[in-house]
């Protein structure tokens, strides 16, 4: 009988096939005593699956060259929970004194784990007790003899739809040489790594559906609606046309998006508009030179020092910046000097504070810790005479730490005279206009600043006094309140009356529904994700700047919120 469910959507697209349900091991675990002269071999067993999952992973890494830098990330972050005493040498010494099997000792060190990540305050480490579950659950599956969660390609030829309680990023990557479709789970949210993995593969998968591991069958025909976040079951021959229909249709739309790649975005009235990329780490280059992005728009450097014990040394950051300036082959790269505190918190180094958004964040926490900042723009100057490098300053509100840092800068040059390396003596320097106080008081930045990037996450939250990060006040962060369109058009215009040239790198950048807003405003420079470039460049070669610039100026004259969505919804 058919049967719809919803939840959440986190990777677009339509995808028609049949259940392939996979098991989930932790819950079949029994727990017995083991003879005493088995003990050693239990020992054994254990270590053996222990390192026949590193080795699996430790593959995938060394395979995973073009696959987003996450993946690189979490497949190392698995390793490392592999090598954590406190999970293998632990569950060893429950076999030995307890006489227990492995599996069970193994995942009675997992649940104390989860535990104490359950008690960390910082949402992101808490989160990553899903990854310590996932690889217990991958040696688990080891030590059973369960088959992993790759189904078998069918010989029909027809898709597998993968049915899960909850996959891991690892089982999702390979999913690309396996014919699947796209997978269903019962947990799972949309920054997930899991889901991260499905969207950078183009696999349609929604996730949080509860408990629909039991009440789909095996070889169940299966619609996943990707973009609504819907799943049919056993669905009806009109439902079944209609939905191949409509996968045909968004097959057919990200075909015509490739063609894109390498049209020039400009406006139906000829006016040229950049687009460029935003990236984590290097490897993210290639994808950002994959859709033949105008450059690197924002390169969040702080990324290269999160995760690890101890921060990179200059040789290690000159490398990395290098690179990806190597990469983008005379494209300009913007690299964001460290960014940090608030919801990118440093190991070790950030302290916690009340109201860290607030805090000793990026431009603050560098100017208190000029060792560390001159570190950094001594790798950002070395790396520009490799390419075309710009510096970009974050969270700047008032001159004074603009000048400190021209200063710091002047620094990091005579040092890097002294030891005569060469550098690009008139590296561009921009800054972050994210704060109210900066958009207010642009002629401080125009005056000492070659270029600046509009922040939009960052203004709405200060803006609006709205916590990105706070699911409780989501509903009210709004990119379309008229209070914030003011400081973006603001600001563009005054870049442009003081020849500064003006971009955005927030998400409204990388959304097609704000690009003709955006045109409007007089915005010609566009950073996002390199996944959304064809998108939005679709959106500005149907846009016209001459018939939506008078439109866009009657929409910043609205003060009502709503009424200025009902505007943009018109433009
Ligand atoms: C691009 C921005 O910076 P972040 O890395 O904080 O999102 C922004 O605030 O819009």
């Amino acid at each position: 009988m058919s049967f719809t469910v919803h939840g959440l959507a986190v990777s677009q697209g339509i995808a028609i096939g049949h259940a392939h349900l996979v098991s989930h091991a932790l819950l079949e675990v029994a727990h017995f005593t083991v003879a005493p002269k088995h003990v050693e071999a239990e020992v054994t067993r254990l270590r053996t699956a222990v390192a026949k999952v590193k080795s699996e992973l430790a593959g995938l890494k060394a395979a995973s060259g073009s696959a987003p830098s996450e993946v690189d990330a979490f497949l190392g972050m698995h390793i490392m929970f592999l090598e954590d005493p406190m999970l293998v040498d632990a569950a060893e010494a429950l076999i030995l004194t307890r006489r227990a099997n492995a599996e069970w000792a193994l995942v009675q060190q997992m649940e104390l784990l989860v535990e104490q990540f359950e008690a960390i305050e910082d949402a992101y480490l808490r989160e990553r007790k899903a990854d310590v579950v996932q690889v217990v659950e991958r040696v688990v599956k080891v030590l059973l003899g369960h088959p992993g969660h790759l189904p078998p390609k069918r010989k029909d030829g027809l898709g597998t739809i993968v049915v899960a309680h909850d996959l891991s990023p690892t089982d999702t990557i390979g999913f690309k040489d396996h014919a699947v479709a796209g997978f269903i789970t019962d947990v799972g949210g949309p920054t997930g790594h899991t889901a991260i993995v499905a969207r950078s593969l183009s696999i349609p998968a929604v996730v949080a559906l509860r408990h629909i591991r039991h009440v789909v069958k095996d070889d169940e025909l299966i619609i996943i609606d990707g973009i609504r976040g819907v799943v049919i079951v056993d669905p009806d021959e009109r439902v079944l046309e209609e939905y191949r229909l409509r996968k045909a249709a968004v097959e057919l739309e990200r075909s015509k998006l490739k063609r894109l790649k390498s049209t020039r975005a400009a406006t139906l009235d000829g006016e040229e508009v950049q687009i460029l990329a935003n990236i984590e780490l290097p490897p993210d280059a290639i994808q950002a030179k994959g859709v033949e992005a105008d450059g690197v728009g924002l390169f969040r450097t702080e990324f290269l020092f999160m995760s690890r014990d101890s921060w990179p040394d200059e040789d290690e950051q000159f490398e990395a910046y290098k690179s990806v300036v190597k990469t983008m082959a005379g494209k300009p790269v913007t690299v964001r000097t460290l960014d940090v505190g608030a919801d990118k918190e440093l190991e070790g180094a950030t302290r916690s504070e009340d109201n860290p958004a607030l805090g000793l964040r990026a431009i603050r926490y560098c100017l208190a810790e000029p060792k560390m900042f001159l570190t950094q723009l001594r790798a950002l100057l070395r790396a520009s005479h490799f390419g075309r490098m710009k510096i970009l300053i974050p969270m700047l509100a008032s001159s004074h730490e603009i000048d400190q840092t021209l200063v710091l800068l002047e620094k990091a040059k005579a040092q890097l005279r002294e030891r005569k390396i060469k550098f690009d003596e008139s590296v561009p320097v921009g800054g972050m206009i994210e704060v109210p106080a900066a958009a207010l008081c642009l002629g401080a930045f125009t005056r000492r600043l070659q270029f600046l990037s509009i922040g939009t996450n960052d203004l709405i939250q200060y803006t609006l006094a709205i916590d990105r990060g706070n699911e409780a006040v989501a509903h009210l962060y709004n990119p379309l309140h008229p209070a914030v369109l003011r400081l973006i058009h603001q600001t563009i215009q005054a870049g442009a009356k003081a020849g500064v040239d003006v971009s955005v790198c927030g998400e409204m950048a990388g959304d097609p529904d704000c690009a003709r807003l955006l045109i409007g405003m007089g915005l010609r420079q566009f950073s996002m994700h390199p996944a959304q470039i064809l998108e939005v460049k679709q959106a500005i070669l149907r846009a016209d700047a001459a018939d939506l610039t008078p439109k866009v100026q009657r929409l910043l004259k609205l003060d009502d919120p709503d009424r200025v969505r009902e505007a943009v919804e018109k433009l």
